[in-house]
Formats: C-alpha cells, structure tokens, sequence
C-alpha cells in the first residue's frame, strides 16, 4: 500500500524515556500506517515495550509527541485517553485471563465494561464469533487452566477483538510456544488483519514470525530507530548487526 500521510494511524516523533540515568528512548521517530503489520525488532533491553508502553500511556513520555489518530498523547485529558485506549488493543507477554471465570466470562466482562447497554444476547453473539475468528469456538465454557500456552495466546486475542480495535500492539506473541503453535499464532496475527483490517505493531524476536507478519520492519539501537523498511531489504541488508538478527 502506498504510504501517504493520509494512512498514517499512529505518528511518533523523536521521543524519549529516561529511567534515572538510562536513556531507554532517545528519540524515536516511527509512524504506523493503516492495515499494516509493523515489527519492531531490538534486542533485549532496547525498550521496545517501553515504547508501546508509552504509545498506550502506560508509561509517559519525557519529551516529543504521540499522535494517535486526531489525538495528541502529551497533556491529553482523561476523556480522549478513554477515547485513544477503546482504539488500541494490547496483548500482553503474560496476558492473563481471570483464573476463576470462564472463557465466556472473560470476554463478557470485557464487553460489559465497554457499553452496559449490550444486552445478555448481543454479548453472547459477539463472543461466538470471535471465538470462530480465533479458531476456538468450543473453548467458551472453559476454565483457563483447561487451556493449552498456545490456546490461552488465542483467547487473550479474542479479548482484544472483542472490542474492535483499530490498532493492536502485540508484545512478544510467540514467546514460549512451540514452533508448530508459533506458527498459527502468525497465521492468526494475520488473518486478523485480513478480517478485522486493522493495523498492529508487533514486537518479537521470533525471526520466523517476523517472516510471516512483517509488512515494515522497524529496528531499535541506542534508543533510536536505527533502520526501517520491508522484509527484502531486512534480509538482504549487508549491515552486520542487522544481519545477527537474521542468522
Ligand atoms: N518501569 C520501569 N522502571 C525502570 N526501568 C524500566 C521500567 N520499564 C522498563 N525499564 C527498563 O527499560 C529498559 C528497556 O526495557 P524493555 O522492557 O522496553 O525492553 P525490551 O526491548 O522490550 O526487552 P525484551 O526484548 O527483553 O522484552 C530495561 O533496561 C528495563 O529495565
């Protein structure tokens, strides 16, 4: 898709986190475009979850700017951080479900929350069609200590779905699954995008996820993006330190 400033969904610029006197973000300038899969790919420490940590406000910003879609993050009021918040979906490394609910009630208490007006029977509909989306319509009355890593991975999208986001951040979606499940889990990350078009931004080390996801490719060192661009260009790139990523 061609990138114009019109299909920008998320626009940062040269930001920066400091925690004491470790420059974790020392000015990172990234956009996100519409209906695209962004990798960000960086090393243990590179503060890549610091930065969609500070795209949700769950850390704030020591300096530059935020904008996701008409809203600007710095000094941004309660009422339109809801707003901002209700767009972004974020799965978690360790995305718990409630142990003593149901799947049924996991994602029903996250739609509750989202409108009380949903009655019982719209609640019940929307559930089992996310549940088909993630492959896992016969998991609904289950336990989450009934689930497998790889189904608990599914059911914590499908909470994130449920309330339509236009943008997901995924933190490491792969991360303790075996490379068979791994795979579907990149598979779904995509299916996602094709059924719900929506942009996301996925970290990961998960060279074979990187594969199948990436649309764009962006890469942090020393707090800053160090390089951007497609898959191809990745690979083909004859940097060394892009290359140990790759090999
Ligand atoms: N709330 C915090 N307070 C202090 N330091 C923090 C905080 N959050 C993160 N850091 C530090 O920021 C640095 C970057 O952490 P971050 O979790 O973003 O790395 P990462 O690139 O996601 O790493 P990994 O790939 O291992 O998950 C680390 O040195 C971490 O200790």
């Amino acid at each position: 898709m061609e990138k114009t400033t019109d299909n920008v969904i998320i626009s940062i610029k040269d930001l920066k986190k400091s925690f004491g006197s470790q420059n974790i973000l020392d000015g990172i300038t990234l956009e996100l475009h519409e209906k695209e899969n962004l990798v960000v790919l960086g090393k243990s420490g590179s503060g890549k979850s610091v930065l969609i940590k500070c795209i949700v406000s769950l850390l704030q910003h020591d300096e530059g700017s935020i904008q996701v879609g008409p809203h600007e993050l710095t000094d941004i009021n309660e009422e339109d951080l809801m707003e901002v918040r209700r767009k972004i979906g974020f799965l978690f490394q360790g995305a718990a479900l409630y142990d003593s609910m149901t799947v049924r009630g996991n994602l029903s208490f996250v739609l509750s929350r989202l409108s009380e007006s949903f009655s019982e029977a719209e609640i019940n509909t929307k559930i089992v069609e996310i549940l088909e989306s993630v492959g896992l319509p016969d998991a609904i009355d289950q336990m989450p200590s009934e689930l497998s890593g790889g189904m608990k991975k599914r059911i914590g999208l499908a909470r994130t779905l449920v309330v339509n986001p236009k943008i997901i951040l995924y933190d490491e979606p792969t991360t303790g699954l075996d490379p068979i499940t791994s795979n579907e889990i990149s598979n779904l990350i995509n299916e996602t995008k094709a059924k719900f078009n929506n942009a996301s931004i996925i970290i990961t080390h998960d060279i074979n996820c990187v594969k199948k996801v990436a649309d764009r490719i962006a890469m942090i060192k020393d707090g800053k993006v160090y390089k951007q661009g497609n898959l191809e260009e990745f690979i083909n790139s004859d940097d060394d330190y892009i290359q140990s990523f790759f090999k």
